[in-house]
């Protein structure tokens, strides 16, 4: 079952549940948990006192038997409940296993430990925090250890729920969920570590997780045969008005080196058409009217935005081309033509709005991105690119995948006219929206990575930079073995 899937903290739940009623044994799960984390701290941390938070739940029996196990490895390790297990739990057992200090929930403990691992909720946070708790974690100093995730962050948004520590390292269980992925929790998290602790896979049918890590395997990027030709590997056409025409170029560029068989820019101004013509030698430009254009059925798809205004004209031009079957990548000013009317942009295949852009078309996305992004999915009938450190593409039909190998570096103007031109070079090329969305996102930021890759740290980053490693990154998006 699919190792990029990600489960919101219910349907983690359920998988427990199954597996629990298929014979797995509560405790024997709770154990397998409870030593992924003493590994991964044995493997990252040298013997040092260490306090366990321990909440009322089975986050806090993970933390039982963590303590149990690194006490036996011969660690100084004591334990502050938060409030005892629940009778007859499998917490409970844990902790009847625990023969070590029991020392308050309090300050004055936290002062004295040199590790700390937050082991007080995890996928059962169902309210914020109370005032006690965070306090009591805003006081660590010390390195921090969250089992599951950062008590606090909420693992279906990756939201603060009132307040979350930063952990250094975070070890989750059998499938990440998006709080892992998503900002703030995903920053919050350190290094995460994914462990499996004996749940089957075959939990997941019934599950049907809806929601994936972006990463190659998701998706495979296109092959070309040597039957393919030019035609067949799309012709992406890229209008162009006469005040921004660097940002159609870069679109263009990124298009190309995506495997688009033709890209062209078409502008109707002379004095554009020129400064188009002095970019690249392999770049078509041509001055015929949209209308033309259209009458040339291989010419699909179109990309809107890069170098587009914001404004009427741009708003027909879309409707034109949406009009004429055409599969549209809209981006930029395309978007922001449609301000507050997202059915301005039904019948395009990808929108690719950043935050600002998004919130202009359909309004505050408030704390749950990836509910928003879904349902302006579903408003629209296209693949939503949600643009941020932690992109979120979002389909029609539910399917939602979150990006996270973009460098903060890519945050840099031009950079969204790359990504957009990668998703119309891919659409080009045969491959489904929400692919060709997920594979631009991931190509863009694995670009930027070995863009940045031998660089002093805090260099910055061209959009430019991106071309020459676009090729190398879908080469290594490509399955090692067939
Ligand atoms: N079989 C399983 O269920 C497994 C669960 N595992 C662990 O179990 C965790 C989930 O366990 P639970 O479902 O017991 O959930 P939690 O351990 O997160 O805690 C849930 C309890 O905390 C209370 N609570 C929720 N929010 C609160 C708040 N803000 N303030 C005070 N109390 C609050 C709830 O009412 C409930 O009693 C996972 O994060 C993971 O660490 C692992 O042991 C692996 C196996
Ligand atoms: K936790």
């Amino acid at each position: 079952m699919n190792r990029h899937a990600l489960l919101t903290p219910e349907e983690m739940g359920r998988a427990d549940a199954a597996a629990i009623a298929a014979g797995r044994s509560g405790e024997a799960l709770m154990l397998a948990a409870g030593r992924a984390v003493a590994e991964a701290v044995r493997r990252r941390f040298s013997p040092r006192r260490t306090l366990v938070l321990a909440g009322p739940g089975n986050n806090g029996g993970d933390g039982y038997v963590l303590a149990r196990l690194l006490e036996q490895a011969g660690w100084p390790v004591a334990m502050a409940p938060l409030a005892p297990p629940r009778p007859g739990s499998d917490a409970a057992a844990a902790a009847a296993r625990w023969r070590g200090p029991v020392v308050p929930f309090a300050a004055a403990e936290v002062g004295r430990a040199a590790l700390v691992v937050d082991a007080l909720f995890g996928a059962g946070l169902s309210r914020p925090l109370s005032g006690d708790v965070a306090q009591l974690l805003r006081s660590v100093r010390a390195p921090l250890v969250a089992v599951d995730i950062p008590s606090g962050v909420d693992g279906a948004t990756g939201g603060i729920l009132g307040y979350a520590p930063q952990a250094a390292l975070t070890v989750t269980f059998f499938r990440r969920k998006p709080g892992h992925l998503l900002l703030p929790g995903r920053d919050l998290c350190g290094e995460t570590v994914l462990a499996e602790i004996g749940l089957p896979d075959t939990v997941l049918e019934a599950i049907a997780p809806r929601a994936f890590g972006n990463a190659p395997g998701l998706w495979r990027p296109p092959l070309r045969d040597s039957g393919s030709h030019k035609f067949s590997r799309g012709h992406v056409t890229i209008p162009c008005g006469a005040a921004l025409p660097g940002a159609a170029r870069l679109a263009a560029g990124a298009a190309r080196r995506a495997g688009a068989g033709l890209v062209s820019l078409a502008t109707d101004d002379a004095a554009t058409a020129a400064i188009l013509r002095g970019g690249e030698p392999g770049l078509m430009v041509t001055t015929e009217a949209v209308e033309h254009l259209l009458e040339d059925r291989r010419r699909d798809p179109w990309l809107l935005g890069p170098g587009l205004p914001p404004d009427d004209a741009t708003r027909a031009l879309l409707r034109r081309v949406t009009g004429a079957g055409r599969m549209v990548v809209a981006d930029g000013g395309a978007l922001t033509a449609c301000a507050g009317d997202p059915a301005g942009l039904q019948g395009a295949a990808i929108l690719t709005p950043h935050a600002g852009e998004f919130l202009r078309v359909f309004g505050d996305p408030g704390d749950d991105r990836l509910a928003a992004a879904r349902k302006a999915a579903d408003v629209t009938g296209a693949v939503i690119l949600l643009k941020g450190s932690d992109s979120i593409i979002a389909a029609p039909d539910g399917r939602a995948a979150i990006n996270h190998n973009a460098p903060p570096a890519l945050a840099t103007a031009g950079s969204g006219d790359v990504l957009a031109g990668l998703a119309a070079g891919l659409l080009g090329q045969g491959m489904g929206a929400f692919d060709a969305a997920c594979a631009a996102a991931w190509l863009h930021g694995d670009a930027a990575q070995r863009a940045l890759a031998g660089q002093p740290a805090g260099s910055p980053l061209l959009p430019e930079d991106l071309f020459p490693e676009i090729g190398k990154s879908l080469a290594s998006a490509l399955p090692s073995s067939p």
